[in-house]
């Protein structure tokens, strides 16, 4: 019979040495883990003490918590009146949300219907009235000035197709051969932590709607649910592939590892482009919106201290800082020779090492552009791989994400040798729809590759090559040598 904690008792236990938080009813034992929260150690450490089930809950589902810190952290249950929680958002706070619980009404004011929706655009402009405050910072966001953002989906469009006639298109099979894999499609979600700040069901209508139309999922390690729910929503044995993000603590990544291996992924995709966090502008403007609300309904001001610690809010890392090509080795052992890929290839330097370490793919990805600003557009890391070492790509399967939007960009990136691609924020903003949104998106896409298929005169994507496209604008864009092709490093040898 869990004993009951009153709420002095709970506010007493209020620093690192004892730490507790209630969350829903339940009060648990936090102390050592805010430095392996991956939401960073402040965000937890305000709640020591206090009930954090309003910004729980707008970020996790119910199951996590007990999964993350294990039944013997579990204190008690916490006596009926609660402490008052300090608002997660306070223009708004959001209702402690459950599954299968529509978002709140407010939020949905002038969304569009489903059936409106023709492209996966429109679930871009869908989202401007589906998200949360928080929601709209969080997933839109890109680094700094968006260079690389703009630039993964502007250089899609300066592909042309040079399409074929004359062939018979009656047929057409967009299924793909991945590790051994048969999959109906050859584009997948791709992985996003915390969906449920998108809706309550967050990552389980991610894998709901996408296998519904026949596609798939990368699961995510941060995700709102625990990985056995989001596979339970898929159907029994579908093919998924899961993102690592790989802890500082190597004990909980070994535990992770083990974890994720008993569920069978098709790969195991090591996201590595993310070592330190990037600059979200965004998101640190919204935070800094809502510290400075929070501290001047405390003081009634917003004081410098304030500032920076809104600043610094995402910096407290769980994920290691000093993983190195030589650890990869590693996730293959513990799960027992899951395949690995690495995600978040920027260059064909690190494609060639890919495979001589071993590795069995690789993701070529900024991020979406949250990343390094300024990094290369994706199509052009693969075309810089096609120039410098088209090896890679016979010898590992390739995957490719950002600014994916069209058909024509997923046959675009499997003419250049992708296996297959993954589809970023379009997927989140479906996923404001719930599963029957996220099932939309897929089936959009499909339709959207099969005629851009057709149309260019092949029925299988085997018959996909780099001769059905002309990339002549961004010819001067491809390296062809890893070094710059005409400056030199300059050393100063001091004044003269
Ligand atoms: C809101 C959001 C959250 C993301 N979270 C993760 C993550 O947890 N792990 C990861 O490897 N990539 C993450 N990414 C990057 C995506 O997996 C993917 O690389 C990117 O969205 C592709 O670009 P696109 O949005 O233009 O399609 C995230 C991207 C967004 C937009």
């Amino acid at each position: 019979m869990p004993r009951t904690v009153s709420t002095s008792e709970l506010s007493s236990h209020n620093n690192e040495n004892s730490a507790w938080l209630a969350v829903n009813g339940t009060v648990w034992d936090v102390s050592g883990f805010a430095a392996a929260h991956p939401g960073g150690r402040e965000v937890i450490e305000e709640y020591f003490g206090r009930d954090a089930s309003s910004v729980y809950n707008e970020f996790h589902g119910p199951g996590l918590i007990a999964k993350q810190l294990g039944e013997s952290k579990r204190i008690g249950n916490l006596e009926p009146v609660s402490v008052p929680a300090v608002p997660a958002e306070p223009e708004s706070a959001p209702a402690p949300s459950t599954t299968n619980v529509q978002p709140p009404p407010e939020a949905q004011e002038g969304k569009p219907t489903l059936e409106s929706i023709v492209n996966l655009h429109d679930f871009e402009a869908a989202g401007k009235h589906t998200l949360s405050g928080r929601a709209l910072a969080y997933v839109p966001g890109y680094t700094c000035d968006g260079v690389t953002f703009a630039g993964n989906q502007d250089f899609y469009r300066r592909i042309y197709l040079r399409p074929r006639v004359l062939r018979n298109v009656s047929t057409c099979d967009m299924s793909r051969s991945i590790f051994g894999r048969r999959f109906n499609l050859p584009f997948f979600s791709a992985p996003a932590a915390s969906i449920k700040l998108i809706h309550p069901d967050g990552e389980c209508a991610l894998a709901a709607g996408t296998s519904a139309a026949g596609g798939s999922m990368v699961v995510p390690t941060l995700s709102s649910f625990t990985i056995d729910e989001i596979v339970d929503s898929l159907p029994k044995g579908h093919p998924f592939f899961f993102q690592l993000y790989f802890w500082q603590d190597r004990t909980l990544a070994r535990k992770l590892l083990e974890d994720v291996a008993r569920l069978k992924p098709v790969a195991i995709m090591v996201t590595v482009d993310l070592p330190v966090f990037s600059k979200r502008e965004s998101y640190e403007r919204y935070e800094l919106k809502m510290a400075a609300a929070a501290q001047r309904k405390r003081t009634g001001k917003m004081t410098r201290e304030g500032q920076e610690k809104a600043r610094e809010s995402g910096n407290g890392r769980a994920i290691a800082s000093d993983l190195t090509w030589d650890e990869l080795k590693w996730i293959k052992e513990v799960t027992g020779g899951i395949p690995v890929v690495v995600k978040g290839i920027q260059s064909a330097a690190d494609a060639k090492k890919a495979l001589e370490y071993g590795c069995d793919g690789i993701y070529i990805s900024n991020h979406g552009g949250r990343a390094v600003d300024s990094a290369y557009p994706t199509i052009l890391t693969l075309l810089e791989i096609q120039a410098q070492c088209p090896e890679v790509l016979g010898k590992m399967e390739v995957f490719i994400d950002g600014g994916i939007r069209r058909g024509t960009d997923v046959l675009k990136a499997i003419c250049l040798g992708a296996s297959g691609v993954c589809v970023g924020r379009p997927m989140f903003y479906a996923a404001g729809f719930g599963v029957k949104g996220v099932q939309k998106a897929v089936k959009i896409l499909a339709d959207e590759l099969q005629s851009a298929m057709q149309l260019c005169g092949i029925t299988s994507l085997d018959q996909a090559h780099p001769g059905l496209l002309n990339t002549t604008e961004l010819d001067p864009y491809v390296y062809r040598t890893e070094e710059h092709p005409w400056a030199k490093k300059i050393v100063r040898q001091g004044k003269l």
